[in-house]
């Protein structure tokens, strides 16, 4: 039985990644843009090569979210769209309970890091404003340091990592402002863009791009929900 996820399968990738060109209109990018434009300023997390925004809050030291519901403009476009694919099926919540926010300018990125063990191995990211290649590397040290993947992650689409991807690999975005030698052979998604005329030069001029990376949380305190009723 064929399902939208079969056709999202990215072959050529560790165990399980997939990427959906166009998972949002135009319009909505521009909606989800604004939102996090209109977002008050101490929302933003400076840090040095990237800032960053996290919906509802900060996770404690000891990985737990306080038990907050995600602002509507987070909830109600994206949640039941990646429902309907069910990759929230088996996670403990059975929907992402967090969100973060990077934006990058050209030159800007996030250094080789995983995700770890806060959240339930799998992230669900929506790029937004521009496209950019996101590097994956093998977390074996002999390996370290070396790209193995390229994931170009075109504005308004949907790429999801999971199972050995999540949890056996690193990912970064270099400090470049371009992304250059593009092409099926170095792109792993490059069957499934959904645009490729955009890199028939093989190569991108970064803009800012802007991600929103939706994760399920596995700790969550009610504390602050019956803290905030105790307050009343
Ligand atoms: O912007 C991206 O696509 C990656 C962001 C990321 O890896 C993270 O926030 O953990
Ligand atoms: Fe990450």
């Amino acid at each position: 039985m064929g399902t939208p996820l079969d056709s999202a399968f990215v072959s050529s990738l560790p165990k399980t990644t997939y990427y959906i060109p166009n998972f949002i209109t135009p319009a909505e990018e521009s909606f989800l843009l604004s939102q996090i434009a209109s977002a008050p300023k101490p929302k933003w997390t400076v840090l040095s090569h990237r800032r960053l925004q996290t919906w509802p809050s900060a996770l404690s030291k000891s990985n737990v979210l306080l038990g907050e519901p995600l602002p509507p403009w987070l909830e109600t476009l994206l949640i039941p769209r990646m429902q309907e694919l069910g990759i929230w099926d088996s996670s403990p919540h059975r929907a992402p309970n967090h969100v973060l926010v990077n934006e990058y300018r050209p030159g800007e990125g996030i250094m080789p890091h995983e995700d770890g063990p806060a959240y339930y191995p799998m992230v669900a990211t929506v790029s937004l404003g521009a496209s950019i290649v996101l590097d994956v590397f093998e977390k074996s040290e002999e390996s370290l340091g070396e790209v193995r993947f390229r994931i170009l992650q075109e504005s308004r689409s949907l790429l999801v990592t999971t199972d050995d991807m999540y949890t056996a690999h690193l990912h970064g975005i270099a400090q470049a402002v371009a992304d250059e030698n593009l092409g099926p052979e170095t792109v792993a998604n490059w069957d499934l863009l959904g645009d490729k005329t955009c890199f028939t030069a093989s190569r991108y001029d970064r803009e800012i791009r802007t991600s929103l990376t939706y994760r399920d949380v596995l700790k969550v305190s009610k504390f602050a929900l019956r803290n905030s009723l105790f307050k009343r």
